[in-house]
């Protein structure tokens, strides 16, 4: 038998891609944190708590996280994206040799500031090999076999076309390119930007304001990249526009489903529904390195504004629509 490819992280997200990596032909290793909770994912082939009525495919085996994830493949990183740097620490020594390290969330590091790449090469031993997924992708789509594409970044051209087809299956499509900049903004970009989207959903304010704020908020998403080294034609793709319009007009989507729940009154603590919504923990850090750069960003700041409580939804809507007109692409 093959060797396995290594997913760590069992919630919604790492269930999916585990089920891909099943149906692209793989034996796959699930590692979760809480031991009784693999126990039970690994015998009942289900995993109620994060993605109910989808079965675990055969190939997968579901296992308490060690140190032992050596001689896999590749190994998918599938944990929220503020504990990124401590699960890489915890496994620094075994994931040295556990394939190429694929990192699937969402998100900027909290206090430092940092694209999540940018943390792993930190974190990492010199030379082992990152990339990163991003793409519109609903867990339960990809889980159920749905078709869906997404991008797969890596720095060397040749490791991402390798990896795309590695894991890419009948139903899930990945796409390659050496942009890992502006792959990890795009996904990281659009969670705090869908937040803003289910404001405006939650708040009533129209389809057609949704429309405008959805054009807006790309405009500055492209503003972001450029200036943090992403090509805007990445942008345009699946880990920017893609993904911005799939969680910018659906309640499936957690950040928009947060944000409805901010528009209709809900403060930021109970606006969760304890559901991990990426985008209240990127807001601050996304508009910090736009401010820290100029970067004109008034959606992300609204946004940021709103999640840790220094204003009310009503005030940011009103300062976003007294803002002073101006050229559309200036
Ligand atoms: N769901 C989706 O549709 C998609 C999600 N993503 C991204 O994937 C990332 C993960 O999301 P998702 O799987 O949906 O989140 P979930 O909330 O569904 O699951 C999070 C998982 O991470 C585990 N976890 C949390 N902290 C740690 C830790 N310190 N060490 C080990 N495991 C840990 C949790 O374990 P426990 O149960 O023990 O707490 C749980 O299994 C996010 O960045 C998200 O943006 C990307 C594309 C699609
Ligand atoms: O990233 C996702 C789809 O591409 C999942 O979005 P949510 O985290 O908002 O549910």
């Amino acid at each position: 038998m093959s060797a396995p490819i290594n997913v760590v992280g069992g919630g919604a997200w790492g269930t999916a891609l585990a089920n891909a990596a099943t149906a692209a032909g793989h034996p796959v290793t699930l590692w979760l944190r809480d031991p009784e909770a693999a126990a039970r994912l690994d015998a009942e082939r289900e995993n109620p708590r994060y993605l109910p009525g989808v079965p675990l495919q055969a190939g997968i085996h579901a296992t308490a996280l060690s140190e032992k994830l050596a001689g896999a493949r590749a190994t998918l990183l599938v944990v929220p994206a503020q504990t990124v740097r401590g699960v890489l620490e915890a496994l620094r020594a075994p994931l040295a040799s556990a394939g190429p390290v694929i990192l699937c969330a969402k998100g900027i590091e909290r206090g430092s500031d940092s694209f999540l790449s940018a943390v792993a090469e930190a974190v990492l031993p010199p030379g082992t090999p990152v990339a990163v997924l991003s793409g519109p992708s609903f867990a339960a789509d990809v889980a159920r076999g749905l078709p869906t594409a997404v991008t797969l970044a890596a720095t060397d051209p040749g490791l991402a076309a390798s990896l795309s087809a590695l894991l890419s299956g009948p139903s899930f499509r990945l796409y390659h390119t050496d942009d890992v900049r502006g792959v990890e903004i795009g996904g990281a970009g659009k969670n705090v930007l869908a937040i803003a989207c289910g404001i405006v959903a939650g708040r009533g304010l129209g389809e057609s304001a949704r429309a405008a704020l959805i054009a807006r908020a790309f405009a500055e998403l492209m503003r972001f990249a450029r200036a943090f080294g992403g090509r805007p034609e990445t942008l345009m793709g699946l880990s920017g526009l893609g993904d911005l319009v799939l969680t910018a007009s659906s309640p499936q989507s957690r950040n928009f489903a947060f944000g409805q729940r901010l528009g209709a009154g809900a403060s930021p603590e109970a606006a969760s529904g304890g559901k991990l919504a990426e985008g209240a923990f990127t807001a601050a850090a996304l508009a910090g390195l736009a401010a820290a750069r100029s970067i004109d960003m008034p959606v992300a700041q609204a946004v940021a504004a709103i999640v840790t409580g220094r204003a009310g939804v009503e005030d940011v809507i009103a300062g976003l629509l007294a803002r002073p007109l101006r050229g559309e692409m200036d």
